[in-house]
């Protein structure tokens, strides 16, 4: 016998350590190192995962319990992965568990019982690498021809009856997994159960529809309304009747009474469980590469052909091929016959994205988002363990794919936020993939016209104590066309020349010059701190903390303004402390009333609107875009969805209806984030032929990030923004760990809470770190707070929140660990949550 080293499922202090465990002789050849069991473990019976083996300890082991069951075939994780996740629980202070579990598709995380058949035949021969149809030929063992047979005549058989069956052939019931043979599946039960819906489909040409639809009664409104519809939607049919009612706010009578008029069918359908599988991708094959873009591709394809670990920050403007670098240098690490992960943010994968993926890799790529259903995640995460996907292009998550000849991952606009999980583990997607891909000798490309300030100091100092990215840039347009030209309209004057409407003179024009010519706009909302704060619309003043330097936020029920990092509270003026106008108020506005008001002022004008309300629904997004696409609308409408990937010939106008929103939240990357909308949002324009022509409206015009994001000029926002994190001590000049307790009684947090910061200033003070921010070239810890958080009370319980901003290289995350697991022992009664943030993207 031999010994495994188990991390076992229960999220709890005492249990956050590996459990040693006997390995049982007949289970040794099912257990790897990634592997799932079951163990005993008090009274019960848990879940575990293997993260070590061992010989046989010396000491007696009587008294050391074995593993009871393993739950895969095909261990769900691998070394590489449980590697990852020992650097979780360190860099994040979570449990290992929990970084484990991260790891795994929903699906596979209940102990349902694993299944083994014959390998779907779907496989597509074609795109299987060629390596693969070797090995489908290759002679098949005796052993080999008999499990394939015993599977064959049972249809399915479960992993204790196959091992039984078998008890020799565990080795060789992998590698029939791994060629292709047989797959590993569970029994997806309940809410996994094969989706149906009812779907509606023309019971005639479309044509014939058209005529009835002419010749429909004035009292049927509502019928011609739906038959309208969904003769619009006639290349996306069969449609969900769900999708169809919320549309359209009607009832399913309606929709009936066409059916009995034999105009359209409506049928229960089964749901497909890979969202593209039948879709035809128009295959395409790599572009000639722009001067810009060789220079790029050789210095990454020299890592990868290395085989190097390497990281790099490739800068390019919109438009300016970056995708392409992508293609082609997954192109190259396939070639090697290794994998590559694609991140991209959760919001703008969209299909325009995935598209481009699926029509240069077809069949070998996989896709993960949080659309997906929990089956389909996980067949697409089948697809990628068993090796019959080499490319996944995902969200978040998707950095722990299971591949095992890594190669390559991609992670597209690197600065987005969304890259953060917010909650536990909270990790940093960029973090995880550069420390994964340091395991396996992969290669690491960032991308973004607007690169993160983190990133994009690391690859300029070139610093020790954090990763230091090579720089590649790109700085014009792929098709050799220009950057739009980009107006800013300061709203404070018109509303002095009397115009009181959300749309400028400029703006107003710009949209009216679209209509005639028959081109397309896009406006941006961007909604993200609306009604949070007070500003004056005569002069632009805004109520700012006059020890942060950040926005103050409007509480409406007692009236005040409060500063979310340190305290400091005031009562909400009256009037504008700068100017004296009475025009000082919280502002708020939705994309609602914006449409409204594009409808009275350009009548008949046809907008297409974008937001949470709208795309709530599966294949939204996709459907609004088309419609987009064909001309359907002369106005794309929307939140920050339509500022990302977006890339339609016939848009010249983008118009940002409040730049300055963003600008004035409590956070201190404000600046940063409306540079970037901004930059991302004008870059929609004049992509192709047409030149383009970008109007923002802003009520603080003089805003450094403002001005840099009308002259498409990175560098210099770079250089003003470092300049105020400097002065002010935050990122990339520190780093920032924000620790929230909470409780259900509040004097009783309170005095927790202060507790905790004292706690943290003695403990630092006794190992020497509490040092001055100011000096940079020393070690410093500094903690502010606590303060209530800006969720005060959440579910009941009161939250307050302490920030510590901390340089240099002693471990950090690890004395605030020890002090709150300290703090938690002596609080006696449970009931005391601490939460630990490391590098957090959310401050609000
Ligand atoms: N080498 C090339 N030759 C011809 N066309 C190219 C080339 N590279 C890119 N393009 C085209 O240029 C346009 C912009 O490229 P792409 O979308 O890849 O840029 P991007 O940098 O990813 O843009 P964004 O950051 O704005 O989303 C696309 O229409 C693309 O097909
Ligand atoms: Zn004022
Ligand atoms: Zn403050």
């Amino acid at each position: 016998m031999e010994m495994a080293r188990v991390i076992v499922d229960v999220p709890s202090k005492d249990t956050d350590r590996p459990f040693d465990y006997l390995i049982p002789e007949d289970l040794r050849p099912w257990i790897e190192v990634g592997s799932r069991v079951g163990v005993p473990f008090g009274h019960r019976t848990l879940q575990g995962f293997v993260v070590s083996l061992h010989p046989r300890p010396e000491m007696d082991t009587a008294k050391m319990k074995p593993i009871q069951e393993v739950l895969d075939v095909m261990p769900p994780l691998s070394p590489e992965l449980i590697e990852v996740g020992e650097w979780m629980k360190e860099r994040y202070a979570c449990r290992h568990i929990s970084a484990l579990q991260s790891m795994l598709p929903t699906a596979l995380k209940g102990k349902a019982e694993r299944y083994i058949s014959l390998a779907h035949s779907d496989m597509d021969m074609d795109s299987t690498e060629e390596a693969d149809g070797l090995f489908a030929l290759l002679p098949e063992s005796e052993l080999e021809q008999q499990i394939i047979r015993f599977v064959g005549q049972k249809g399915e058989v479960s992993l204790q009856q196959l091992s039984r069956a078998f008890p020799d052939g565990a080795a060789t019931i992998k590698a029939l997994i791994g060629r292709g043979r047989l797959s590993e599946f569970q029994q997806i039960k309940d809410k996994l159960q094969k989706k149906t819906m009812k779907a509606i489909e023309l019971a005639v040409s479309s044509e014939e529809a058209s005529t009835a639809l002419a010749s429909f009664p004035a009292k049927a409104q509502r019928q011609k309304e739906v038959l309208q519809y969904i003769l619009e939607m006639e290349d996306f049919l069969p449609i969900s009747q769900k999708d169809l009612l919320q549309t359209l706010g009607v009832t399913a009578g309606t929709v009936k009474a066409l059916a009995d008029k034999g105009l359209i069918t409506l049928e229960d359908v089964e749901v497909f469980r890979d969202p593209y599988r039948g879709r035809n991708f128009t295959p395409s094959t790599p572009l000639a590469l722009t001067q810009e873009q060789q220079v790029v591709y050789r210095s990454i394809v020299h890592k990868l052909d290395e085989r190097e670990h390497g990281v790099f920050l490739l800068h390019g403007v919109t438009g300016s091929g970056k995708t392409e670098i992508y293609l082609q240098t997954i192109q190259r690490c396939l070639e090697q016959e290794r994998q590559a992960i694609v991140l991209v943010p959760e919001i703008s994968l969209t299909p325009q994205m995935v598209e481009r993926f699926k029509a240069r890799f077809g069949d070998r790529v996989a896709v993960m988002h949080s659309r997906l259903s929990d089956g389909e995640r996980y067949d697409e995460w089948r697809k990628i363990r068993e090796g019959r996907a080499s490319v996944v292009v995902g969200a978040r998550s998707a950095v722990f794919a299971p591949f095992d000849r890594l190669g390559l991952i991609i992670m597209d606009e690197e600065h987005e936020t969304s890259y953060k999980q917010e909650e536990t583990p909270k990790y940093h997607a960029r973090d995880v993939a550069i420390h994964r891909a340091s395991l396996t000798g992969a290669a690491v490309i960032l991308g973004s016209a607007t690169p993160s300030l983190e990133s994009y100091h690391a690859a300029k100092s070139q610093a020790q104590d954090h990763f230091a990215p090579q720089l590649l840039e790109m700085p014009s347009r792929a098709l050799g066309n220009r950057l739009p030209e980009v107006q800013i309209v300061d709203m404070r004057e018109e509303l002095r020349d009397g115009n009181r409407s959300m749309f400028s003179r400029s703006l107003h024009a710009a949209i009216t010059t679209r209509l005639e010519r028959g081109e397309q706009t896009v406006l941006l909302l961007n909604r993200r701190g609306y009604s949070t704060f007070v500003m004056c619309r005569s002069c632009g003043y805004v109520a700012g903390c006059p020890e942060c330097d950040i926005s103050l936020t409007y509480h409406q029920k007692s009236n005040n303004l409060r500063c979310h990092y340190c305290g400091y509270a005031a009562q909400a003026p009256e009037v504008c402390p700068d100017c004296g106008s009475e025009h000082i108020r919280y502002f708020g506005t939705g994309t609602q009333r914006v449409e409204e008001e594009l409808a009275k002022l350009f009548p008949g004008i046809r907008v297409i609107r974008m937001d949470v309300d709208t795309t709530t629904e599966k294949g939204s997004h996709e459907k609004l875009l088309k419609q987009f696409r064909d001309k359907k609308g002369d106005v794309l409408l929307g939140t920050q969805m339509v500022a990302k990937g977006l890339d339609f010939p016939d848009v010249t106008l983008v118009g940002v209806i409040t730049a300055d929103s963003a600008l004035n939240l409590p956070d201190f990357r404000a600046a940063e984030k409306t540079f970037q909308l901004l930059t991302q949002v004008a870059g929609r324009a004049g992509r192709h032929q047409l030149p383009g022509e970008v109007v923002i409206q802003s009520y603080t015009p003089e805003h450094y990030s403002i001005i840099h994001a009308s002259s498409h000029d990175y560098l210099s926002f770079v250089k003003d923004e470092l300049k105020h994190r400097k002065a002010l001590h935050y990122p990339p000049y520190c780093r920032l760990i924000l620790v929230t307790l909470s409780h259900e009684q509040l004097p009783l947090l309170v005095r927790m809470a202060e507790n905790f910061a004292a706690a943290i200033k003695s403990e630092s003070d006794r190992r020497g770190w509490f040092g001055s921010l100011d000096r940079f070239d020393a070690s410093a810890l500094d903690i502010l707070g606590p303060v209530a958080s800006p969720i005060p009370r959440l579910k009941n319980r009161y939250r307050f929140q302490c920030m510590i901003k901390w340089r240099g290289t002693m471990d950090a995350v690890s004395l605030v660990r020890l002090v709150a697991e300290k703090l938690q022992d002596s609080a006696r009664d449970s009931k005391l949550q601490i939460s630990i943030d490391v590098d957090p993207q959310m401050l609000m």
